[in-house]
């Protein structure tokens, strides 16, 4: 489909699952499904009694991904909310604050700051936030490149570079990865 470049590549995927893995997670949640492909890297990464939140706005896209998550035997784990993230996370933050271990956030980049400011109360201490397309294409690190888009992602990036309650890294993998441990 002509989105399809909207989906995390496979390498990204399976980082994901090790980081899942490795922090054995039981509790997830994710900002942006499009067609599935993250959230089943990180569904299946998870035990049996695992829970993955996933939110989107869109239909048509999670129609395809409930779609796989089915064929994949994941749907049981899988809570799909389609409203605006912020509702959702809203929502959650009533009686779920520092229940999760593990998020990921990859919807619209102009939210991205809304969603971190969220999902960090969200996260236990411990947990783990990634980040996706923080370096876009490289344009962040271009400082003749003043796009709106590329500005929203370098303020975002300096927003967590500044966030004492957590110890991040970014990732030169795919599209830029950050990954913020919460302290
Ligand atoms: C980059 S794609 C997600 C890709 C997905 N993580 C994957 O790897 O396949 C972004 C998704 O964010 C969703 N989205 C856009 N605005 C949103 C909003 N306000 N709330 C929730 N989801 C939103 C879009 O519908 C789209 O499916």
């Amino acid at each position: 489909m002509p989105q399809a470049r909207m989906q995390i590549s496979p390498d990204q995927g399976q980082f994901m699952a090790l980081l899942v893995r490795l922090m054995q997670a039981k509790k997830a949640i994710e900002v942006g499904v499009f067609t599935g492909y993250s959230s089943l890297s990180v569904a299946m990464a998870m035990p049996e009694d695992g829970k993955l939140i996933a939110c989107d706005v869109s239909e048509e896209y999670t129609a395809i991904a409930q779609k796989y998550w089915n064929l994949a035997g994941m749907s049981d784990k899988i809570d799909l909310r389609i409203a605006p993230a912020i509702e959702t996370l809203d929502q959650l933050l009533q009686d779920q604050a520092g229940t999760f271990d593990f998020a990921f956030i990859d919807a619209d980049k102009a939210n991205y700051a809304n969603y971190y400011d969220r999902v960090i109360q969200l996260v236990r201490s411990g947990g783990l936030i990634l980040i996706d397309n923080v370096l876009w294409s490289g344009r962040v690190a271009d400082a003749s490149d003043s796009d709106k888009i590329v500005n929203t992602i370098r303020a975002f990036n300096t927003k967590l570079a500044q966030d004492e309650r957590v110890l991040i890294t970014i990732l030169p993998i795919a599209d830029g990865l950050t990954l913020a441990l919460k302290k």
